[in-house]
């Protein structure tokens, strides 16, 4: 190994987003000497970050950049004077799915990352590391090195090494702060080793040595997509046995635990779910898609193209349940969305599985009222107007109304469709927990029962010692909001739907408060007794009418979801 005879006392990152943004703010926390500009051409993104309100939602952020900006954290859109001072250059542009030209719809749009590269062969004026942050098909630093190359000017000399991020929004200060691991790719050179070295001092501030890895450029690569694919490729798995479940009476919670417990498949990412969204999933397997292609590997292609084709399946087919639930029309009919980012913990769309529905929903006549607790009212509209979503964005506009506060969201609505797991769906609206399970909610629903709600302003909240007891050691967590499922019953069209797209709800006990509820990998066949009621009868007794009668009064027993559900 060669000998680190300098350190990095300054770097630049090109690019203020998901990930430019998080990655430099962890860096600078964590590096006080080293002094970090994140520099971006979108003027209005770099003053957002030198605001009190950032460009994006995550959790622990705030604190992160307060404690560093203007210390040693510098957001700026003066990218040439950054790329002049620093020694080491992060490349942390988008790298989207084409939308024109060769490739179209499949291969990663390299515009920007190319971009990139020409500003920094024409503006440096001495040696630079360079640094692929951004997710790239497999010897894109080849092209880098190319241009930098055909620019050569002289005693400017250029190392090109690999660093992709594994965060994922919504966790990425924890992510970034504790990383599983952190993938260096570079030449197996003298001189590419020595620019490892630099990068992994950086690190080295504060990840432990046995947590960098180092491998060749073109597995750095590699290892990317692959892992953003495997990961997918699981969610994918889950969801495909989510539709077996339905179909024979499984629980797909119940799978995925059992089939979870062997350690060599591990219980993470199995939750099945109305599909993956994001940024990346898609993109990057679409990518890999087409460089299989292009090395003449078909069946590998189709082996990933798989897993995109049972996302897409997933989603349409929790679409289509939600019309067939509620009569096969949805026509006139208003439709209240719960969540619309792609995760909880995030105001990021970026291909989020809301938009499928809400389409769906949309081209079938529907209105729509949207609640998502973090993502901007203009960003919504500006998805669902998209002209890739609709030909008519006016009727879009007329149909859709957002609002900021879930109540209002749900009143006079027919159906309830959850389509993030935002934690506030599902804490008990008394005591403020995570209501997770049955038995959980039954035991918080006999503690609170008599107790009036909880209000906000109350000194004396009511705890669940109930809850407090049974799990030990799990965290007292306050969330600013919480549903209360029984009100929001009493305000809804009856009968009052409940299609819960992330299987995060306590269905039996929605059941037992009225509703029809459908989820994702399990059939919800029966109205389960009353236990709790006094007098109840065997099956609570629902009154069919549309509107009007706000819970289960003596009427027809309606015993399943309704006309148009599978037996
Ligand atoms: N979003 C995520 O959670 C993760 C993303 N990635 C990868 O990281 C890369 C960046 O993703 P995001 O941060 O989500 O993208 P983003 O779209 O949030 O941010 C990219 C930024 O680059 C700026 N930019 C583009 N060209 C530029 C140029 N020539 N000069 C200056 N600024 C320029 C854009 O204005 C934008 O602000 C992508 O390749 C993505 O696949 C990797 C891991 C996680
Ligand atoms: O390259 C990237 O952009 C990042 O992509 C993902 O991160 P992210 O997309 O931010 O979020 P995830 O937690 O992976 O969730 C992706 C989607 O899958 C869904 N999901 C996740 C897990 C699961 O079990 N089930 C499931 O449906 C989520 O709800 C979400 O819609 C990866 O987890 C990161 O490691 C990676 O760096």
């Amino acid at each position: 190994m060669v000998k680190i005879t300098m350190v990095i006392s300054k770097i630049c990152c090109i690019g203020a987003g998901y990930v430019g943004g998080p990655t430099c703010s962890v860096m600078a926390l964590k590096c006080p000497d080293i002094q970090i500009t994140v520099v971006d051409r979108s003027t209005e993104r770099i003053a957002q970050w030198n605001s009190d309100k950032l460009p994006i939602y995550e959790p622990g952020l705030d604190e992160v950049v307060r404690q560093c900006r203007n210390r040693n954290l510098f957001f700026s859109t003066d990218i040439e004077k950054a790329i002049q001072e620093a020694e080491l250059i992060f490349i942390s542009v988008n790298t989207p799915t084409k939308t024109y030209g060769n490739g179209r719809g499949r291969a990663a749009d390299l515009k920007y990352v190319e971009g990139c590269a020409r500003m920094i062969a024409e503006m440096s004026q001495n040696s630079k590391i360079v640094v692929e942050k951004s997710t790239v098909p497999v010897r894109a630093a080849e092209s880098i090195m190319h241009i930098l190359k055909a620019n050569h000017k002289p005693g400017v000399k250029y190392d090109i090494l690999s660093n992709p991020e594994f965060l994922a929004e919504g966790t990425a200060v924890e992510d970034l702060l504790k990383p599983d691991r952190v993938l260096i790719g570079g030449e197996q050179t003298a001189a590419g080793q020595a620019a490892i070295e630099k990068l992994c001092w950086v690190y080295e501030h504060w990840i432990p040595k046995r947590s960098i890895i180092t491998t060749n450029t073109w597995s750095s690569e590699l290892s990317k997509l692959a892992a953003n694919a495997f990961l997918a490729q699981r969610i994918s798995s889950i969801n495909s046995l989510s539709a077996v479940c339905e179909a024979t009476g499984a629980d797909v919670s119940e799978v995925a635990r059992a089939v979870g417990l062997d350690s060599r498949i591990g219980p993470k990412f199995l939750q099945a779910s109305v599909g993956f969204g994001g940024s990346c999933f898609q993109k990057d397997i679409l990518n890999l898609v087409y460089i299989c292609e292009g090395l003449n590997l078909p069946e590998v292609a189709a082996y990933w193209q798989q897993v995109i084709d049972m996302n897409d399946y997933q989603k349409t087919r929790f679409s289509q349940k939600i019309i067939e639930c509620l009569f096969n029309t949805v026509t006139d009919k208003r439709i209240s969305i719960l969540g619309f980012a792609f995760k909880k913990n995030t105001g990021d769309t970026r291909e989020t599985p809301a938009i499928t529905v809400c389409r769906t929903l949309l081209d079938e006549g529907a209105q729509l009222n949207i609640y998502d607790p973090k993502v901007e009212p203009e960003q919504i509209i500006a998805d669902l107007t998209h002209p890739t979503v609709t030909e008519s964005p006016e009727h879009v506009k007329r149909a859709v109304q957002i609002f900021a506060d879930p109540y209002d969201a749900v009143r006079g609505t027919h159906a309830l469709v959850v389509c993030t797991e935002w934690d506030e769906f599902v804490v008990c609206h008394h005591c403020r927990r995570r209501v997770t399970s049955k038995p959980m909610a039954d035991r918080h629903y006999q503690h609170h029962h008599h107790l009036p709600p909880h209000h906000p302003s109350s000194h004396h909240e009511p705890r669940c010692p109930v809850e407090s007891n049974t799990v030990p050691g799990v965290p007292f967590v306050l969330f600013p909001q919480s549903l209360n499922y029984e009100r929001i019953y009493a305000s809804m069209m009856k009968p009052a739907y409940i299609f819960d797209g992330r299987k995060i709800l306590p269905h039996e006990r929605l059941q037992q408060i009225g509703f029809h509820v459908q989820t994702i990998g399990k059939r919800l066949l029966h109205q389960e007794p009353h236990p709790l009621r006094h007098g109840a009868a065997a099956v609570p007794v629902l009154h069919h009418a549309t509107n009007g009668h706000h819970g289960p009064v003596s009427g027809t027993a309606l015993n399943g979801d309704g006309p148009g559900t599978q037996a």
